[in-house]
C-alpha cells in the first residue's frame, strides 16, 4: 500500500523520469537544492491557490513532487508542506498546488484540472480547500469579504475537459451539493473565528462560474444578479465536479475582489490591477484564514471526515455502467490509474 504512494517524478511514463527531474521547481524557491521529490506517506490535505495566491509562505517545505498523470502534468508541481497538528503536535503533511501554475501562466480555459485533481488522488489527498478570487454580485459582499459558497450555477461553455469518464468508461455521479458539508461547517467555523479581526465571512452563497477570460457583459452581470447569485469566478469548475468523482470532499474559499460591472455609472468595472490589489492587500488574512482551516483539519478528531469517508467506493459502481468487453483499452487503463481495483 505505502508503495502506492510512494511518488515520484514522471509517474505515469518512466520515460521521460530523467528530464522531468532537471526541470524540478518547487514553491515558493524554484530549483531550490537539497528539497526531496519524493513522499513516502499519503498526504490527505490539499490546498489549490488562486489568483494571488502561488505559494503559502510559513510553512516548512518538507518536498516537491512532480507527478505526471495519464492527463498529463497538473498546473504545477505539488510542494508538500509541514502543518503541526494541534492534537499530536506532530508534523501533518498537507499538498499545496497554483492552479494556475507558479507563474500564473494558465488562462482559467488552460488549467489542467483532470491532472490537478488526479495527481492529487494520486499522492493521497481526500479533502482539498479551493481559494478563488471572485467578484461580487451582491452589494452587501465587499471586496476582501470572504464568502464560503454553498451552490454553484454552471456557466462555462464545455470547452474544458471536464469528467474522468470517457472513451466507453460512462459513469455519473451526484452534484446536487456541490461543497462537502462536513468539511464547509469546519471553514465556517474557523472562518468566524477570525471575524471582528478583519475577517468578514458570508456563511452561504450562489456562485456562477462563467468561462472567461474576458469578464462578463453588464447584462450578464445583472442576469446572474437575478438569478440570485452571490459571487462570480472562472475557477470552481470542472475542478469540483473532478473532485466529487475522484471522491475527494471539497471546499471553495471566495475572496471578493471587485463589484464585477453590475453597479454602472460612476462605479468602476472590474480590472485585473484591482483584483490583484484587493488580493494583495488582504493576503496576510487569506493566509491566516488557511492556517485556521489546517490547524482544525489535522486534528485527529475530523480524521474520517478528512479522509472523505462517506465518498470512498462511490466511483466503483457508479463508474463501472459499461461492460468490459465495450469499454476502450486506454479509458479503462487511465482510470485504473486513478482508482486502483476499481475497474480489474
Ligand atoms: C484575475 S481575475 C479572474 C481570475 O481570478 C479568479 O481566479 P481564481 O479563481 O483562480 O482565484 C477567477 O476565477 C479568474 O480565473
Ligand atoms: N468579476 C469577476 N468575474 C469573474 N471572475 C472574477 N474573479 C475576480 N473577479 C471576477
Amino acid at each position: 500500500m505505502l508503495q502506492l504512494f510512494r511518488v515520484r517524478a514522471s509517474v505515469f511514463k518512466p520515460r521521460n523520469f530523467s528530464s522531468t527531474l532537471s526541470r524540478f521547481i518547487s514553491i515558493p524557491y524554484r530549483r531550490m537544492a537539497g528539497v526531496p521529490n519524493t513522499h513516502d506517506t499519503p498526504v490527505h490535505i490539499a490546498v489549490i491557490g488562486g489568483t494571488g495566491i502561488s505559494h503559502l509562505p510559513g510553512f516548512t517545505l518538507a518536498a516537491t513532487l512532480d507527478v505526471d498523470t495519464p492527463w498529463g502534468k497538473p498546473s504545477s508541481p505539488i510542494s508538500i508542506l509541514q502543518h503541526p497538528s494541534q492534537s499530536t503536535g506532530k508534523p501533518v503533511a498537507v499538498a499545496f498546488l497554483s492552479r494556475h501554475g507558479l507563474s500564473h501562466e494558465l488562462a482559467p480555459h488552460e488549467v489542467k484540472n483532470r491532472a490537478n485533481i488526479a495527481a492529487l488522488r494520486h499522492i493521497g489527498v481526500r479533502t482539498i480547500i479551493a481559494f478563488s478570487a471572485v467578484g461580487s454580485l451582491q452589494e452587501e459582499i465587499r471586496p476582501r469579504d470572504f464568502v464560503i459558497p454553498d451552490q454553484i450555477i454552471d456557466r462555462t461553455k464545455g470547452i474544458r475537459p471536464f469528467t474522468f469518464f470517457e472513451g466507453g468508461m460512462v459513469g455519473h455521479v451526484g452534484f446536487g451539493d456541490p461543497f462537502d458539508k462536513r468539511i464547509s461547517d469546519i471553514v465556517k467555523r474557523c472562518g468566524h473565528s477570525l471575524e471582528g479581526d478583519g475577517v468578514t465571512l458570508h456563511d452561504k452563497g450562489l456562485l456562477i462560474c462563467m468561462e472567461g477570460p474576458q469578464f462578463s457583459t453588464r447584462a450578464e452581470s445583472n442576469l446572474y444578479r437575478t438569478w440570485g447569485g452571490s459571487v462570480i469566478n472562472m475557477s470552481a469548475l470542472p475542478e469540483a465536479k473532478l473532485a466529487r468523482e475522484a471522491e475527494i470532499s471539497y471546499q471553495m474559499i471566495c475572496m471578493a475582489t471587485d463589484y464585477d460591472c453590475w453597479r454602472g455609472g460612476d462605479e468602476e468595472d472590474v480590472h485585473v490591477e484591482m483584483v490583484m490589489a484587493h488580493m494583495k492587500a488582504n493576503a496576510e488574512n487569506a493566509r491566516r484564514f488557511v492556517g485556521a482551516v489546517l490547524n482544525e483539519l489535522t486534528k485527529e478528531e475530523h480524521e474520517q471526515h478528512v479522509l472523505a469517508k462517506h465518498l470512498e467506493g462511490q466511483m466503483r459502481f457508479a463508474g463501472a455502467m459499461t461492460k468490459k468487453e465495450a469499454r476502450e483499452p486506454v479509458a479503462e487503463k487511465k482510470l485504473q490509474w486513478l482508482f486502483p481495483g476499481y475497474f480489474d
